[in-house]
């Protein structure tokens, strides 16, 4: 059977080019499977949704409500439609939880640098597609929530100068609620996002196996310069079947004991609209809509640029723009081969906590109201303090985390001058 299929595919030339690829063993290298696996669980999971789910804004039924609202509250009483909404729920919110996770990962242990970085900025991409696909796939149930969500999203789209109304328009099918609305979105979200992210995952794939993986600390003990790991076949496809296993044994535990967001209490889109919060991936940016005034806005050219415009599209793009430009933080020529220890590049760790500090703070600001009803900050402070933490704790943050990497190298060469001396004296 083997010769057979050899003289026809020549799967030996397969095997000794692929398959007996080595793959370094070590945890963090986990968090890129567990984001790959996501999306095929993601994929399946949502293949089986489309069966029942009906893409229409339209009204049906006596109820005259959108038959996409009346499909979800169908599958919410199907046998097992419930939890097939909470798997492919918590499992969207696993992916972009490791994809962040991963991405920290490789900047901590500097394995965006040269050769890798058309990598990191493939990277970065997945993550706003990840993001993007998300949010879409928020819009699909059309209850009032979806629909107030949708309503903010169209409103940010259309504060871009010039060419605002021409582009939520164009994204949204025409005016705002218009009938091609949730056929659009379901077009986005089954067809043209899932076709990006498994192509730029093909492509962050084969340029992973080309230049290969950087190798964990240890490997350069065993052997200097040389790839050490496990080949493909067997050992890390068993590693990576048991890391799999185990993925979907903790998407099923969330999805049986945690519900998703309740579509029933929310009910079809109304007038009146409900408080709304997005995922805490997205946290971050409904702070910086939170704390940018109303008074922000300006004129040039014609084009407006207003505080929605600068909340909710300019910051958020100048810091993708700042992710893309991590690879530039390293100049050196040579290849990077190994993973470091984010000790040994302090102010790279810094920068890092920093930006996380940052992130944690504006998605802080997200809860202003609550903040404001519960007496916490008040009216007229809350914009003055939240800006206050916004440029503070990220600075403190980057000092503190200096001060402590220091603090712990300088602790380290105390008592390696200590051992030494204690050696000398016992050696005397
Ligand atoms: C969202 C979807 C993503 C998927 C499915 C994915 C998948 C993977 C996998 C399976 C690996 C190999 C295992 C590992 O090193 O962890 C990998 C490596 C890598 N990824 Fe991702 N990734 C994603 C997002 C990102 C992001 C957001 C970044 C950075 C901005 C990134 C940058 C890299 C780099 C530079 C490598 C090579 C690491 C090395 O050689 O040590 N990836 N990715």
């Amino acid at each position: 059977m083997n010769q057979w299929l050899d003289e026809r595919l020549h799967i030996s030339r397969l095997n000794d080019k692929f398959l007996r690829k080595a793959f370094p063993v070590h945890h963090s290298f986990f968090l890129g499977e567990i984001t790959l696996f996501s999306l095929i669980i993601l994929i399946l999971s949502g293949i089986l949704l489309t069966f029942a789910y009906e893409p229409s804004n339209q009204l049906v039924g006596e109820d005259q409500i959108p038959a996409a609202y009346a499909s979800v509250l169908k599958i919410n009483a199907m046998p097992f439609g419930d939890m097939l909404r909470r798997i492919h729920h918590w499992t969207a919110n696993i992916m972009v939880g490791a994809a962040v996770v991963h991405m920290f990962r490789i900047y901590f242990s500097g394995a965006f640098k040269k050769p890798r970085e058309i990598n990191w900025w493939i990277g970065v991409l997945l993550l706003v597609f990840t993001i993007i696909t998300a949010v879409t796939g928020y819009s699909l149930p059309y209850d009032n929530y979806a629909f107030t969500t949708l309503k903010v999203i169209s409103g940010i789209l259309a504060s871009l100068p010039w060419i605002g109304e021409w582009a939520a328009q164009a994204a949204f099918a025409g005016k705002f609620p218009g009938p091609g609305l949730i056929p659009r979105m379901y077009g986005y979200h089954i067809m043209l996002l899932p076709a990006i992210l498994l192509a730029t995952t093909a492509v962050h794939m084969l340029i992973m196996i080309k230049q290969k993986h950087t190798q964990p600390g240890y490997a350069k003990k065993i052997a200097y310069k040389k790839i050490v790991g496990v080949p493909l076949l067997t050992q890390q496809t068993i590693l990576m079947g048991m890391l799999f296993t185990l993925l979907l044994g903790v998407i099923l535990l969330f999805s049986a004991f945690i519900p998703v967001h309740p579509v029933e209490f929310y009910g079809p889109p109304s007038n009146n609209t409900p408080p709304i919060k997005p995922d805490w991936y997205l946290l971050w940016v409904f702070g910086i809509l939170a704390i940018v005034p109303a008074t922000w806005e300006f004129h040039l050219l014609g084009g407006t640029f207003n505080a929605e415009f600068i909340g909710g599209i300019l910051i958020p793009t100048l810091f993708i723009v700042l992710l893309f430009a991590v690879p530039m933080l390293d100049r050196s020529k040579e290849n990077a081969y190994y993973a470091e220890s984010p000790t040994e590049h302090p102010k790279r760790l810094a920068w890092g906590i920093a930006v996380i500090a940052l992130l944690i703070v504006w998605s802080f600001a997200g809860y202003k109201p609550e903040l404001i009803t519960s007496g916490i900050l008040t009216n007229s402070n809350a914009n003055g303090v939240l800006w206050t933490l916004t440029f503070v704790v990220p600075i403190v943050s980057y000092f503190a985390t200096l001060g402590i990497v220091r603090g712990i190298k300088r602790l380290r060469e105390l008592d390696e001058i200590e051992d030494r001396e204690f050696q000398a004296s016992a050696d005397d």
